[in-house]
């Protein structure tokens, strides 16, 4: 920040800069567009269905065949990147995991389809056990430790299956030690050189993340809490060593998670390392902004666009965000 030099009252009036809207948008530091947004989609079984979420409002599990239709919305609107959630089958939860890495299994099955449909928009997927594991946890289980060195087995090939459904963005969400060296490593010998891994890599213990269990139906199930893998929400300069090392392994993007409560760490990501970074607006941020504007104690359009512009006024080069299509739409109109 350069040193502000502000002369005394009456000679520096900083309402000048305020009178009118002409002056507000000539004098305005940060801006957010749909070209930030990456907008996270719950994908269930079925056709042609759209199931609400009940303690996200307004968010629906999609099949895929709609799932295709919306990113084609999407992509129409100009958001650049949909990220895929599976709401998997409960009768394919397993111990193993196996099918996290299963080639048809319901986020590589939208995959394809959407690449198929709308070859332009990005896709991103998530790398970690819990959609697919029977105790809700990101990793393999044994005892009562989730075991670090065997789930990176497992993350590795759910990635390459991943990679090889056509996914453009790999986010490790997981905090397992070790796991993009392990997936850049895989992508590199298997002739993924392009896929581009945007790294969880400051993913908090957050209790902001209790719809997004309920959307992928592992609310149920979790036992115990994340937090010997997930960070504890005291530490900041944990969050950096955090970044340091998915960056030093190989990461392109790195991710802060839940964003609201974490704006200082994306300030202090972004100013140490310069990579591009990113927020995770989550589901409980979700749920709360949506529950206030339901209720009619926020506007819901004005709360939402205040919401995001945080994040870049943050340092952030993007968010994803449940509210990225309203917010296209909005645009869009406007
Ligand atoms: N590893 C899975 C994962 N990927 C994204 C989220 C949360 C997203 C949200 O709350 O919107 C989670 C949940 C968790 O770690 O328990």
């Amino acid at each position: 920040m350069p040193e502000s030099v502000v002369a005394p009252f009456p000679f520096s009036r900083p309402r000048r800069t305020r009178q009118a809207p002409w002056i507000r948008d000539l004098a305005r530091e940060n801006s957010v567009g749909t070209g930030d947004l990456i907008w996270p989609i719950f994908i269930r079984e079925g056709a042609d269905v759209e199931e609400p979420i009940s303690s996200m409002p307004g968010v629906n599990r999609l099949s895929v065949d709609r799932a295709a239709i919306a990113a084609e919305r999407a992509a129409d609107l100009g958001i650049p990147c949909v990220a895929l959630f599976p709401n998997t089958p409960r009768e394919r939860l397993s111990e193993d995991c196996e099918e996290a890495w299963n080639p048809d299994n319901l986020v590589n099955t939208a995959t394809r389809a959407i690449k198929r449909m709308v070859p332009e928009i990005g896709v991103m997927l998530d790398v970690a056990l819990d959609p697919y594991s029977i105790h809700g946890h990101d990793g393999i289980l044994r005892g009562d430790e989730i075991v670090n060195d065997e789930t990176l087995v497992a993350l590795e090939k759910q990635a390459l299956a991943q990679a090889e459904a056509g996914a453009d963005i790999l986010g490790p969400s997981d905090m397992m030690d070790g796991r993009i060296g392990v997936i850049r490593q895989a992508l590199e010998s298997n002739d993924f050189p392009n896929t581009i891994i945007m790294s969880y890599a400051a993913k908090y213990a957050s209790a902001f993340y209790g719809p997004f269990r309920d959307a992928v139906g592992a609310s149920g199930q979790l036992k115990g809490d994340k937090k010997t893998y997930q960070m504890d929400p005291a530490n900041g300069d944990e969050a950096l060593r955090e970044v340091a090392i998915d960056l030093s392994e190989g990461a392109d993007m790195v991710m802060v998670k839940p964003g609201m409560p974490y704006l200082d760490v994306c300030r202090r990501v972004k100013e140490r390392f310069g990579a591009p970074t990113y927020a995770y607006q989550v589901s409980g941020e979700y749920a709360m902004l949506a529950g206030a504007c339901d209720n009619g104690w926020l506007d819901r359009d004005r709360a939402v666009a205040e919401s995001l512009i945080a994040f870049k006024r943050a340092g952030c080069d993007g968010v994803l965000t449940y509210f990225a299509m309203e917010f296209a739409e909005k645009m869009a109109t406007e």
